[in-house]
């Protein structure tokens, strides 16, 4: 029935004030204002493009370029990865030669393997790319820079000489990335203005001096570093849209339990739906409120860059690589869970499930390959227990490590099932997990006589400490948040519940790490997990209103199956009838190819 609220009943259980949770959720009220006015940004947006400029450009550039890129006239592509390249930067083979002659670089392809390969926007609509070359300057190597180059006629968009455009073709699914123009590009010693290599971090005089910058070069990975922390906010959106789907449609799907006439069961009742939504709701508000820290840590990096102090910096990359990599994956495998939790109607397009996770799960691999970041994040935190020795004190996310010594000795004191409710006591089993994994790591790699060779070796482990590290700092952030002053009836009791699930839904499902590294007893682990079961039960009434606040319209989910109202099955049956196969009743091809076998004799009565 339209204009009935099928799900009224359950947003009437609700013990919490919803319009106080969406703003929370929101990140303020003025966000949630600025939220309801205007629909939310496309994900994909190409203008990936200008933040690399602004932080590469120097002013002179910026000033030439922002307005044009602002204003459209001209659009760039961010064109670094190719065909045999990605993950390695560093081993990128494009070529931009310095010819003094003419003050210009020469770009150039040397191999089909140097081919620019996946950058979007590039294939058909680009005008311009910020490619990422070699710099050679009398036969010598300077490494990978960032130039602006123009490929396509601003006249007529007609690729301009030594340019080779194209696709690269159709991706994975049938959805909405094949709107996107992955493009490939080979350069044939296409000829650029010296004044187009961007030159803020280094520059190439006139005469072909290589002026090396006195800031560390890893400022010209900081699209990077900036696009990463956007994606980690991008995740808290895929999954929560998901979710938001999968538990309205899990209250309204009945199944099995009925007596004498009675309704079925509400499938959003079993336990076992309960252990599998549960912890994805939790992880949704975990992953945006880490996403919240993360675009204040990266903002304050901003300033102190502009001051000069670059001590933040190896931090951020840390943490920003590390919380891309686990917060995709999360929201990746999630968003898979929620389509199973729809059963099948899940995977009908019309679920908008299929669509979300085609769309989302290259982001494990854009940006950098989940398991590339989190090796990076375990070179940190090796690097960060090697300074120990000299006395160097972690601070910020690695702090407990300084508290190393302490941590080995450390063992749960916790009781009852209860006691796994209280922040500290979760916070401390997290960094014993976290330290003691690393340090075990930092031992076995002090094997090794080479630490590359050590590394290589022992790289799985790492990763795993790793893990664990960026998970410790997502519970810590969800326990910051509740530290804050938060209005509303019942709104910090219910954050507090959900707190308490993604912490303990980690600890059930890395169990293996907690008790190896003797931190908890088998005992503790059992408490856990019954804390857990009954945690669920406190969610229960509250499911609906907590994805209510995440304040999506029906037309951003794009769901049948999660619509506001709860009014599945008439739509879904409506949605049916959209299908082309349905405009007529007699398919294309049947008169051609099934009838004439339909009509084929009989032998013997058998076909
Ligand atoms: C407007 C934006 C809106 C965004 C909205 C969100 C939605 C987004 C949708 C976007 C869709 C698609 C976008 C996709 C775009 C792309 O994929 S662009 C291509 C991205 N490519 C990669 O990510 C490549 C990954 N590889 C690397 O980053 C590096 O090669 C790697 C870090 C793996 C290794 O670098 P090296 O220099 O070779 O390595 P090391 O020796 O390991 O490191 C040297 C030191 O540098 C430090 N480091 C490395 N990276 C950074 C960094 N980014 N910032 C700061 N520091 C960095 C590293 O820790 C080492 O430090 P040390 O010497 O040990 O102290
Ligand atoms: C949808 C999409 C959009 C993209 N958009 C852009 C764009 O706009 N611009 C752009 O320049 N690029 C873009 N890319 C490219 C993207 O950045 C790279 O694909 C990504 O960085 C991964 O690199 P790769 O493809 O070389 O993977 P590979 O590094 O080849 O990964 C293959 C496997 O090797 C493993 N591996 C690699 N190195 C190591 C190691 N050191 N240790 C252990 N395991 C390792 C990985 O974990 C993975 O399992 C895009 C990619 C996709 C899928």
């Amino acid at each position: 029935m339209e204009g009935v609220d099928h799900l009224a009943h359950e947003r009437n259980k609700a013990q919490f004030d919803v319009a106080v949770m969406k703003a929370v959720w929101a990140g303020s009220r003025d966000a949630y204002e600025l939220f309801h006015r205007f629909s939310r940004l496309v994900a994909n947006d190409p203008e990936m493009f200008i933040p690399a400029i602004k932080a590469q450009a120097t002013e002179e550039q910026q000033k030439q370029w922002l307005p044009l890129a602002n204003k459209m006239k001209i659009i760039g592509s961010y064109t670094q990865t190719e065909l045999g390249h990605g993950s390695n930067v560093r081993g990128l083979e494009t070529t931009a030669t310095f010819d003094p002659k003419t003050d210009e670089f020469v770009l150039n392809s040397p191999t089909l393997t140097a081919t620019k390969w996946w950058p979007g926007g590039l294939g058909k609509i680009a005008t311009h790319a910020l490619a990422h070359a070699r710099l050679i300057i009398d036969d010598k190597d300077y490494g990978v820079h960032g130039f602006l180059v123009q490929l396509r006629s601003l006249d007529d968009h007609l690729t301009l000489p030594g340019i080779t455009i194209g696709d690269i073709g159709m991706k994975y699914g049938s959805g909405a990335y094949n709107t996107m123009d992955n493009g490939s590009l080979i350069f044939d010693h296409v000829r650029i203005p010296r004044n187009q290599m961007l030159m803020r971090l280094s520059q190439v005089t006139r005469e072909g001096k290589y002026v090396p910058s006195n800031v560390p070069r890893q400022l010209s990975y900081g699209t990077m570093v900036y696009v990463r922390q956007k994606i980690v906010f991008d995740a808290s959106i895929a999954l929560s849209r998901a979710v938001c789907i999968s538990t309205r449609y899990s209250a309204v799907r009945r199944q099995f339990g009925s007596h004498n006439g009675s309704p079925e069961t509400q499938v959003i009742d079993y336990k076992t739906q309960q252990a599998r939504l549960f912890p994805l709701l939790a992880s949704a508000y975990a992953i945006r409120f880490v996403s919240e820290w993360l675009n204040s840590f990266y903002k304050d990096l901003l300033q102190r860059l502009e001051a000069k102090d670059f001590s933040t910096l190896p931090e951020a990359h840390a943490c920003t690589a590390g919380l891309k990599s686990i917060t995709t994956s999360v929201a990746a495998d999630g968003i898979e869970e929620c389509r199973k939790l729809c059963g099948g109607h899940g995977y009908l397009t019309s679920s908008g499930l299929p669509e979300l996770s085609a769309v989302y799960i290259p982001a494990c691999t854009y940006e950098g390959d989940n398991v590339v970041m989190l090796l990076q994040v375990a070179r940190y935190l090796m690097k960060t227990i090697s300074q120990l020795k000299s006395g160097n004190k972690p601070v910020g996310t690695t702090a407990y490590l300084g508290r190393a010594e302490q941590l080995m000795q450390y063992h749960s004191d916790v009781l009852r099932a209860e006691d796994w409710l209280k922040p500290n006591v979760v916070v401390e089993a997290f960094e014993a997990r976290a330290a003691r994994m690393s340090m075990a790591c930092a031992q076995n790699l002090s094997k090794f006589n080479n630490p590359e060779d050590g590394f290589q070796e022992l790289s799985a482990d790492l990763v795993e400490a790793a893990t664990a590290h960026c998970q410790l700092i997502i519970v810590s952030k969800f326990i910051e948040k509740l530290q804050q002053d938060i209005p509303g009836k019942g709104v910090k009791e219910q954050l507090g519940v959900l707190r308490s699930i993604y912490a303990l839904f980690l600890l059930h499902k890395h169990i293996g790490d907690f008790l190896s590294t003797d931190c908890i007893t088998p005992k503790q682990g059992y408490l856990a997990n019954e804390q857990l079961r009954s945690l669920y039960s406190q969610v229960r009434p509250n499911a609906i209103a907590l994805v209510d606040a995440f304040n999506y319209t029906d037309h951003f989910l794009s769901s049948v199956l999660g619509r506001y109202d709860g009014n599945v099955y008439p739509k879904l049956y409506e949605e049916a009838w959209k299908d082309p196969l349905n405009d007529t009743s007699i398919p294309d091809g049947f008169h051609e190819y099934v009838q004439p076998m339909l009509k084929q004799p009989l032998h013997h009565g058998r076909l």
